[in-house]
């Protein structure tokens, strides 16, 4: 029979024992527990040199861990499992066993709490060995003075206590991390301490009594924190162990400091900021009070005092300093501590570790690893956005909200609860987007879950432009989708108006092109937006807005006389492509607060993947997205981030502060870049004929587009070239505003220098090209409709007789075929008599006008060819020039 060797502790169950022999190729100890794994047996130290897997030094605790937490499964621990279920009654009798099994069960979550945390900080297998081995020494610790120590007094180890472990493992490491986050971590859905004893393997949990069960819970956040911070273990640990009763700010502010590579000044600055507003950082007032924890109170100021330095100093200091943090110090020779905690150190050294010790492991750590650990959204900078600004009405609205647009029911439910428990208190939906139920569900349930109440969210809803006839019962519905009484936010989601009706979401026209749109003399915005208006003394919508407006579509609404409410927001897009400054400050002027919607650049995230994005976030240290987010609020707009990844709602909710000059930057982004995303296919209407204005004076011009507009004329022509552009526009504005005519009721166009509107008229029918260009769906715009100067077609014998048959003018035989072939005439007059009858066209027959079709087929006469001094002719069809 194989005789006991000694060994390093078993752990399984907290067994101290140190005895080992070998049964079945396997070691066993005294009391029974296998180990799989090959233990160095004599080895004197109780982590020894060699751990598991070959790794040297750390690894053996951990795989105690491990093996505790059921990962492993030898066929002892199950049987010690299957002995404790038979014996569960008796087992629940006693205390002591408890106190154990209990033990066991916190040793079990602190493992997957810990590698949660790796994983959580994104730590390599290094950092992750180091985080662990502080764990280990903490947990020790612990075990030592509560069970080993045997005290009297029975303690119970609580869920509070677990979770102090590792925020206390976390402040010795000096990672980034501080309670408040800490605690939001541990109430990540993904680690659910609420009801922790289901990370236990069933077997054990059946084993917990019921009448303990409670030691395993928490119920909300702010109990949480008291409790931790009330109980008396933690004060014991706190003041004992970790920290004074008064926190010693001076050489954690140093620290801090130097980490970051900052001016001694700042210290200097934060302390005369401490003395001269006498704050205390005494525990006990937040033990008591419920006061914020001293460290956060320290970083707060810190940050302050930083920003306040850097603005009373040049910006060029920022950079130098900004340059130096990001390049960090590689020249730092750390081998040899290195080596000694990683490979050289047992866990007797870590146990026995004296202060300093701790603080050379802490200063290693910082300036090692700390560093150089990528941590998708860098804490240090980035913070949760609190922002709110102050709409016309009074309300407050989040800076930043949750798109929902392209998120489907279960994704919607799930990123809008996943949004709210990171702290969003904004959400974007509508109508249209077909999801309403599932963002209320969402909401209602995290308002139950929480005891959060109703108004501390803003929801935001869009009226479709298929419903605008009736808002009232378009609201009404949504809110019976969403589970509310009342958004805090209604908006008018496109200046559109569709064909009513509350089945379809997109009824279209009868070729199936394009949306199924109302006149706009039948019903338009405005009617929209007055209709809107009662919606707020109903009580259904705190506020009313628009979506989708520019500048002139906002004058025209507002000047309306029944128009009594400024719309509170305007949703546009914008994004470093689409700036829209402009429309930005316009809406400021009015007191519209302007919301920015596919901030990211819409589906697939374009923006992300700019250059000067790229190159800022890298200079941050955080990623594009929160580069494109922070840009918007910089600007003071409210921004809508769509994602359905837990992860990337979590993050795009932490923003930094951009110096201004970056901003600056990403203003210039759209010099190089320019796009509209999202500009859905109305399907816009071109009036057939327009008034052509090549070749007049500017009075001739003003006086010409007036008396077209008066005389019915919606289109009209103009071009750079003609230089009379402000002369149209100020004949199109004077008739705007003298006949209150909306800007959308008109179609204007003007044409790059050098643009492909071509002449076209019955001596140049280019039947070809009008053909190559229907196949393709390009537009013809005839200039020169009636042969320019002269207008020498009025002069063709058999258009005059066609004209004389039909009792009408030549100007309009020859119009009429231009648009009976499909294509844009361009009569050009400044005869107010000519004006008004050119918008007079009438049918022709096929026959007809393949006979005017034939005069030019015969012999085609081009009267614009401008000499280009070039040696090929531009209209040869064989010529590429
Ligand atoms: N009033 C209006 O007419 C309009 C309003 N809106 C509103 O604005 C919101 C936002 O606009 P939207 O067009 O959705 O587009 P966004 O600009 O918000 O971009 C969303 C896209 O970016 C991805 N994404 C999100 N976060 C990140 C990240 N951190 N890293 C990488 N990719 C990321 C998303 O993918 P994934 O989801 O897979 O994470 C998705 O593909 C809408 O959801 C809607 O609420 C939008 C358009 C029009
Ligand atoms: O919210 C919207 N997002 C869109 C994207 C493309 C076209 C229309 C819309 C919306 O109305």
């Amino acid at each position: 029979m194989a005789r006991y060797s000694r060994g390093q502790v078993c752990g399984v169950d907290n067994c101290p024992s140190r005895l080992w022999k070998r049964v079945n190729g396997q070691n066993v100890c005294q009391y029974g527990h296998v180990n799989e794994f090959d233990i160095e047996i004599d080895d004197e130290d109780d982590m020894g040199n060699t751990g598991a897997a070959g790794i040297p030094g750390i690894g053996d605790f951990s795989r105690r861990l491990t093996n505790v937490a059921g990962l492993t499964s030898s066929q002892i621990t199950r049987d010690k499992v299957d002995q404790l279920s038979s014996k569960k009654i008796q087992t629940r009798k006693y205390g002591e066993d408890f106190k154990k099994l209990q033990a066991k069960c916190f040793q079990i979550i602190l493992a997957k709490n810990s590698k949660f945390i790796i994983e959580k900080l994104n730590l390599n297998k290094e950092q992750g060995k180091l985080y662990f081995s502080i764990v280990k020494l903490l947990w020790i610790k612990t075990l030592d003075r509560h069970l080993h120590k045997k005290s009297t007094k029975s303690t119970n180890y609580s869920i509070r206590f677990l979770v102090l472990i590792n925020y206390l493992a976390i402040i010795q490491m000096n990672l980034p991390l501080y309670l408040s986050d800490f605690i939001s971590l541990t109430f990540d859905k993904k680690f659910n301490i609420e009801r922790c004893e289901y990370a236990l393997p069933r077997d054990l949990r059946i084993q917990i009594p019921f009448s303990q069960l409670k030691s395993f819970h928490s119920h909300s956040t702010f109990n949480y924190i008291s409790i931790l911070i009330k109980d008396q273990f933690c004060r014991e640990i706190i003041e004992s162990n970790i920290l004074e009763s008064k926190l010693n700010y001076y050489p954690l502010l140093t620290r801090i400091t130097l980490n970051l590579y900052l001016s001694m000044d700042i210290v200097r600055l934060v302390k005369n900021y401490i003395i001269i507003n006498k704050i205390d950082f005494s525990f006990k007032e937040c033990i008591n009070k419920y006061h914020v924890h001293p460290e956060l109170k320290l970083i707060s100021i810190f940050i302050i005092c930083t920003k306040i330095y850097f603005m009373n100093n040049s910006r060029k200091q920022y950079y130098q300093w900004h340059q130096k943090y990001l390049l960090n110090d590689s020249k730092f020779n750390s081998v040899d501590l290195k080596k000694r905690i990683l490979f050289k150190s047992s866990f007797k050294d870590l146990y026995n570790w004296n202060n300093q010790q701790v603080d050379e492991f802490c200063d290693f750590y910082n300036k090692n690893i700390l560093p150089n650990v990528k941590i998708y959204t860098n804490i240090e900078y980035a913070y949760s956005c609190s922002k709110v600004y102050k709409l016309n009405t009074g309300a407050e609205i989040p800076a930043l909200g949750l798109g929902t647009w392209q998120s489907p029911d279960e994704e919607c439910f799930n990123a809008v609860y996943t949004a709210l428990t990171a702290g969003y208190r904004h959400i974007d939906t509508a109508r249209v987007y077909q999801n309403e139920e599932a963002v209320g569900n969402a909401i209602a349930k995290y308002l139950k879950d929480t005891d959060t109440s109703r108004d501390e969210i803003f929801v935001t809803t869009k009226l479709w432009c298929t419903e605008v006839q009736d808002p009232k019962r378009a609201l009404t519905e949504s809110l019976k989708r969403l589970k509310l009484d009342y958004v805090d936010l209604y908006l008018m989601h496109w200046p559109v108006t569709m064909s009513p009706t509350f089945n379809e979401l997109f009824p279209k026209s009868k070729d199936g092109k394009s949306a199924l749109l109302i006149d706009f003399n039948e019903w338009n915005y405005v009617n929209t937006y007055k209709a809107m208006q009662p919606l707020i003394e109903l009580g259904l919508t705190k506020a009313i807005g628009i979506s989708n407006f520019n500048i002139p579509k906002i004058e025209y609404l507002l000047s309306q006389p029944d128009v009594t409410v400024i719309p509170a927001c305007n949703q546009v897009e914008i994004h470093p492509f689409l700036p829209q400054q402009d429309l930005i400050d316009y809406c400021k002027s009015k007191e519209i607060l302007v919301e920015c919607y596919s901030p990211l650049g819409s589906t697939g995230a374009p923006l992300l993947k700019n250059e000067v994005i790229i190159q800022l976030s890298e200079k941050y240290s955080v990623s594009p997205a929160c580069i494109v987010i922070s840009w918007a609020i910089a600007r003071d707009t409210v921004v809508l981030p769509k994602s359905v990844h837990d992860v990337r709602i979590e993050s795009n909710l932490k923003t930094i502060e951009l110096s201004s000059a970056d901003v600056a930057e990403i203003d210039q982004v759209s010099k190089t870049t320019t796009q509209r995303v999202v500009n859905p296919p109305w399907g816009a209407e071109i009036p057939a004929v327009g008034l052509g204005t090549w070749k007049c004076t500017d009075e001739e011009c003003y006086n010409a587009v007036k008396s077209a507009l008066n005389s019915g004329y919606t289109h009209i022509d103009t071009a750079r070239v003609y230089q009379n552009e402000i002369a149209v526009g100020k004949a199109i504005n004077d008739y705007l505003i003298e006949t209150n005519t909306p800007r959308e009721k008109l179609f204007i166009t003007t044409k790059l220098w050098s643009c492909n509107q071509i002449e076209m008229h019955p001596f140049l029918p280019q039947d070809n090209l009008l053909n190559y260009c229907k196949d393709k769906n390009i537009l013809i715009q005839c200039y020169s409709p009636l042969g320019s100067t002269g207008a020498p077609i009025l002069k063709n014998e058999i258009l005059n007789s066609i004209a004389l048959n039909k009792n009408v003018s030549t100007a309009c035989i020859a119009l009429s075929w231009g648009i009976e072939r499909g294509t844009v005439v361009l009569p050009k007059s400044v005869n107010p008599i000519r004006i008004a009858s050119n918008i007079k066209t009438i049918n022709l027959t096929p026959k007809e006008i393949s006979i005017i079709s034939e005069i030019g087929e015969k012999n085609p006469k081009r009267v614009n060819n401008p000499k280009w001094g070039i040696s090929s002719n531009i209209f040869d069809e064989n010529s590429t020039f």
